[in-house]
Formats: structure tokens, C-alpha cells, sequence
């Protein structure tokens, strides 16, 4: 090597850059500012994308929903504390909902925090992000880049999915050393994910469980559909001839309109079940902890398929626990699933004949036309237009606008329903369809409930800027919940769940050269969505939705605390 060539040098900003290209992580979602701003410049400049938001918990946002659906680490960078602490509500749902991410941040000096001589924008990133992540890092020297990118991978994807802190001070982006040198100390992580078998034994007890079940019953979670082992589960599920049930985000990993999903039966197959093999779902609140009416009064038999050996238990006693990555339990399981004896007929017909009676029912609601629109007239359309368009990524949240839109609009293939998830948190709708959007290329709806999308709608202008194919669809009803509520006292101020009646959110989108589409009827609403999905731009649809239609939390009014003492 010539001379200068030894003396050629590289920094930190590169080796962060050739540390995320090693990876294939070619993707960052983020916000400027000091002292990443270089940082992301040189990402764009050396090939990487960089999306930048309005607001770092959108852009955290985008990443969790990139590491659930390519299974690599989404990254988010951000500046330092206040935008540290804007990403971190990302980074913890994403943990929470066990999704792959990384939040960057930049950080200031170690010797000004732990002196607390007050830096610009001084704070502990390490430790105030250690409690509400899966891991958290912070590389101090140059060489120790590649190595400390390693770990910040194989944290997140490696056994149950989670989200990652790592912290970069920013003296250590400018540090140097020999380009060779450096060359040395970046390298492709080796088997992020390793396999995890499943031990015989607890398989051969997981299929006694079936084996002596005379209501079985599978339920798929988002773990399921994480996994991507389609296959494997379809086959399962076909094989063994057990019905299913797909939680919000398995939708889609079998068609909901197979002739064994049982979601229209779900109350029914939740208390009358006698077995429940538990395919990458947890017995949380969702499922009511496993316990109580819900699960009617008949003891049940748990098969728990999860990585994660401790969530065994976590609700109520697991009596076949199988522990291992989806694609290896479900494949342990197809071995020996000839073995088990098909579910009776007595327990198909019976949920057959409550599907039948309950979808008699919903299509009689979906059929009834209410002027103004409500929720059911506007979720029959989406519906529609979804079956014709099943490579639609269908975002959702709100209160009533979740709950109605996860049981009317089916979807037909898997990892394309993104929304609130384990936390029920809001304001995911932006940050989830761009990066949606962002990994597929795929024409994205985001179905919102008016409050719902206020939490994200600046983000309007960061899929207008990227021209994104994504038409936000606002359910608007004037409020949180509904629009109606009044102040008792009859002051100026408005009830505390009211919002500015009839707002105009298409018009919001025009601000950004979005195409918005106001919209009161059913039939217009097909058209708008129509012409948006097929136009493939940036769109905005305010729906005009009846403000008595809703009711308070949608389906969880009963998590509601209520007073005891007497109205005074
Ligand atoms: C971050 C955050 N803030 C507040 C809430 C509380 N919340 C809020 C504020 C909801 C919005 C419901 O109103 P909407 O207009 O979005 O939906 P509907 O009108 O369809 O009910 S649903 C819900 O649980 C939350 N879950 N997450
Ligand atoms: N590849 C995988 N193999 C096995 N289990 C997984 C895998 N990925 C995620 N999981 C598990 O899946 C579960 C997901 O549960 P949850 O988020 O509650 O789903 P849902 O809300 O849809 O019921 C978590 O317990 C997680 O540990």
C-alpha cells in the first residue's frame, strides 16, 4: 500500500453509514438537526434513503412498521433530547408490539452530562431510554462502530423482536482513523436470527393437547404474521381442519373470508373452545388475560407458541408450552399433525351456524343506508374496495373506527393491516403508512378516526414532499368518540371531546399539492377511494361521518373508570 493510502483517514459519520450499508439497512427515517444533520446528507450521499418528518415520533413510527415487515432492524435517527424524547414513545411501542427498530440519537459530551454542566440539549439518553427498550447502547470510540451496530442488530431481531437505543455522542462522528484500519472493523452481521427448534418433547405434548381437545380452536397474533412462515401456518390450519382466529394484525395471514376463520363466531369459539393453540399471541388484554366470561366456564387447555420462554404463564397456566420461532414449531407441528383427529362436526356446525347468524346480521347493518353516513355505510365501501385491491397496506385507528374497521373490511393477504396494537396507541396513522409505503411501494389507505389522525397530520406534508401513494381517509364526526358532548356549565369552551365542527381536512392536504376529496355519501366515497388508489398520489378523503354515530372508547368503554360517589 502506498504511502498515503496509509495515511488516508475515515471518520465516524462514514463508518455509521458503511456499518447501515454492510447490514443492508439502506433506509433511515428521521429528523435533522445538531448533530446528525451532516450525518443524514452524507446517508443520501452515499446511496441510503433519508425520509425526514415533521416530528420524530412519526419518523420512529415508519421504522417500527419497516422492521415488521422486512424482519431487519427499521432505523429512526434524531437529535438529541427533545427529539431523542419525541422518538422514544416510537421506540417503546415498538417494543411494546415486539417490533424490530433502532432510534439513533445523537448525544452530547459524557463528561458535560455526568457533570450535568448543562450541554445544549444535555440529557441522559442512555438511561432514560434503558427502561422502555429491549436494549441500549452507546458507542464511544471509532472502531468500536461495526461491533456496536452488531449488537444494536441482533438485539432487535434476535429472539422476540424489540426496539433498540443507540447512542452516538457527538465527538464520536467526528473522531478518525486509518480508512484500512477501519475497513477491518465493519462486517454483515452472521445469523441476526438463529433458528430456534423446539425441544421433542414439547411437541409431542403440544400434540397430546390436540389430540384429546373436542373444541380446538388456533389463534393467530401479530407474532404469526411477523414471522412470515404463511405457509407453514396455512398448512397447519388446513391440515388439522381446527378453526382460527386471526387477531387484528394476522388478518390477511389467511384470506378472512376462509371457511375456517371463525372471527364472526369469536365470542363464541373464545368461551366454548376446550383447547387453544396460541400461534404468536399473548393472553393480554386483548384476550382478556385468558380468563374470566370471555372464556366461558369449561376449563381450558393452552398450547403457547412463542419465543419469548418467559410470557409462558404470564396470564394463566400454559399446559403444553412451546418455545421457538414460528416457522420451526408450526414446521415441528406439521410432522405430526396426521396424528390428530379432525374437529367434530357437532363443534364445526356450531360455529358455522353462529358465523352464518352474526354475518346475517352485520350484512343487514352494512345494507341499511343512514343519511349522514355512518360508520358502517363508510367501512362497507372500504371493503369493497379492499377485495378488489387486496395489495392495499391498510392502516388504521381511532376508537369506533378501529374496532369496526378490524371486523368489516377483511383482508386477504398477510402483514397488510397495520394499527394500534398492544398499547391502543393513537397516532401511529402517518408514521405507519409512510413507511408502509416506503418498504412496498404499494398503494397505502389510512383509515382515521378525526382525532386519531390529528395526532400525525402534519405528516401530510411528508407524503406530499415524497409524493407517497397514500389516501388518508378521515372518519369525521366532529370529536373524539362522537361529536356531540356539551359543557354543562354552557360556557364558551366546548366539551372536552368536541373539535371544530365540520373541519375540512381535504383542504389540509391541498395545502402540500395532495389531491383532498370532500365527501358525504357512501357512493362518493367509493369513487374518491377508487380514483386515489388507482392515481397512486398523495390523497386525503374527509368523510363526513354522523357525530351521534360513535360511541365513548369504541369497544373498551368498560376499561373506563367510573365514580362510585353519588352525582352531587
Ligand atoms: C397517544 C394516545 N392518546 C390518547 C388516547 C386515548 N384515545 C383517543 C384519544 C382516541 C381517539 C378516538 O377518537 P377518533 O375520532 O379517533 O375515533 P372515533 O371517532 O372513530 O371514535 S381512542 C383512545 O384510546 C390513546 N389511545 N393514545
Ligand atoms: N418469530 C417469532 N417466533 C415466535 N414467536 C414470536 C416471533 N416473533 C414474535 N413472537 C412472539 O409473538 C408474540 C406477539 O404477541 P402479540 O403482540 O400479543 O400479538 P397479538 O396482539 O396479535 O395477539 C410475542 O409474545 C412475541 O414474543
Amino acid at each position: 500500500t502506498t504511502d498515503n493510502q496509509n495515511t488516508q483517514l475515515t471518520d465516524g459519520f462514514h463508518l455509521v453509514i458503511d456499518a447501515l450499508k454492510a447490514n443492508d439497512l439502506n433506509t433511515i427515517f428521521g429528523l435533522v438537526g445538531i448533530p446528525i444533520t451532516d450525518l443524514c446528507r452524507l446517508a443520501q450521499a452515499e446511496g441510503l434513503r433519508f425520509i425526514g418528518f415533521r416530528h420524530e415520533q412519526h419518523a420512529g413510527n415508519a421504522a417500527a412498521i419497516a422492521g415488521y415487515m422486512t424482519q431487519k432492524p427499521g432505523i429512526c435517527m434524531t437529535v438529541s433530547a427533545p427529539g431523542f424524547l419525541n422518538g422514544l414513545t416510537a421506540l417503546a411501542n415498538a417494543t411494546v408490539n415486539c417490533f424490530p427498530m433502532i432510534l439513533i440519537s445523537g448525544s452530547s459530551e459524557r463528561e458535560i452530562v455526568d457533570l450535568q454542566q448543562g450541554d445544549y440539549e444535555e440529557m441522559d439518553q442512555l438511561n432514560a431510554a434503558k427502561p422502555y427498550c429491549k436494549a441500549a447502547y452507546r458507542i464511544n470510540h471509532i472502531e468500536d462502530i461495526g461491533i456496536g451496530f452488531a449488537r444494536a442488530i441482533r438485539a432487535a431481531v434476535s429472539g422476540r423482536p424489540g426496539g433498540v437505543y443507540l447512542d452516538l455522542p457527538a465527538q464520536l462522528l467526528a473522531q478518525t482513523m486509518p480508512a484500512e484500519e477501519a475497513k477491518k472493523t465493519i462486517f454483515k452481521v452472521i445469523d441476526p436470527v438463529p433458528r430456534q427448534i423446539p425441544a421433542a418433547d414439547a411437541v409431542a405434548r403440544a400434540l397430546d393437547v390436540l389430540k384429546g381437545a373436542k373444541r380446538p380452536l388456533i389463534l393467530l397474533g401479530k407474532g404469526a404474521a411477523y414471522a412470515q412462515a404463511d405457509k407453514e401456518i396455512r398448512h397447519l390450519v388446513e391440515k388439522s381442519g381446527i378453526p382460527y382466529l386471526p387477531m387484528s394484525m394476522a388478518k390477511g395471514l389467511l384470506p378472512d373470508n376462509h371457511p375456517q376463520s371463525a372471527s364472526a363466531a369469536r365470542s363464541f369459539v373464545l368461551a366454548e373452545a376446550d383447547a387453544v393453540l396460541l400461534i404468536g399471541a399473548r393472553l393480554n388484554w386483548l384476550l382478556a388475560h385468558g380468563k374470566g366470561k370471555t372464556w366461558g366456564k369449561e376449563p381450558k387447555k393452552f398450547i403457547q407458541i412463542d419465543i419469548q420462554a418467559n410470557e409462558v404463564d404470564s396470564n394463566v397456566q400454559i399446559a403444553a408450552p412451546l418455545i421457538g420461532d414460528i416457522g420451526s414449531c408450526v414446521g415441528e407441528l406439521l410432522k405430526g399433525i396426521a396424528s390428530v383427529p379432525k374437529p367434530s362436526a357437532d363443534w364445526i356446525n356450531a360455529i358455522n351456524e353462529k358465523k352464518d347468524k352474526n354475518m346475517a346480521k352485520m350484512a343487514e347493518t352494512l345494507a341499511k343506508e343512514a343519511n349522514p353516513m355512518n360508520f358502517h355505510g363508510a367501512l362497507r365501501v372500504i371493503r369493497d374496495v379492499i377485495k378488489k385491491n387486496p395489495d392495499v397496506n391498510l392502516v388504521n385507528e381511532g376508537a369506533n373506527t378501529l374496532d369496526y374497521c378490524r371486523a368489516i373490511v377483511d383482508m386477504y393477504k398477510p402483514r397488510k393491516r397495520f394499527d394500534s396494537g398492544t398499547w391502543g396507541i393513537m397516532g401511529i396513522g402517518m408514521g405507519y403508512s409512510i413507511g408502509a409505503a416506503v418498504i412496498s411501494g404499494l398503494p397505502t389507505v389510512a383509515v382515521e378516526g378525526d382525532s386519531a389522525f390529528g395526532f400525525s397530520g402534519m405528516e401530510l406534508e411528508t407524503v406530499c414532499r415524497y409524493n407517497l401513494p397514500i389516501t388518508t381517509i378521515v372518519f369525521n364526526n366532529n370529536g373524539v368518540y362522537r361529536g356531540t358532548d356539551k359543557n354543562p356549565t354552557g360556557g364558551a369552551d366546548v366539551a372536552p371531546t368536541v373539535f371544530v365542527k365540520d373541519a375540512r381536512y381535504d383542504k389540509m392536504i391541498e395545502a402540500f399539492g395532495g389531491v383532498g376529496y370532500y365527501v358525504t355519501t357512501p357512493a362518493e366515497l367509493e369513487a374518491a377511494l377508487t380514483e386515489a388508489i388507482a392515481a397512486g398520489k398523495p390523497a386525503l378523503i374527509n368523510a363526513v361521518i354522523d357525530e351521534t354515530a360513535g360511541t365513548e372508547s369504541g369497544r373498551l368503554t368498560n376499561l373506563n373508570p367510573s365514580t362510585a360517589a353519588a352525582k352531587k
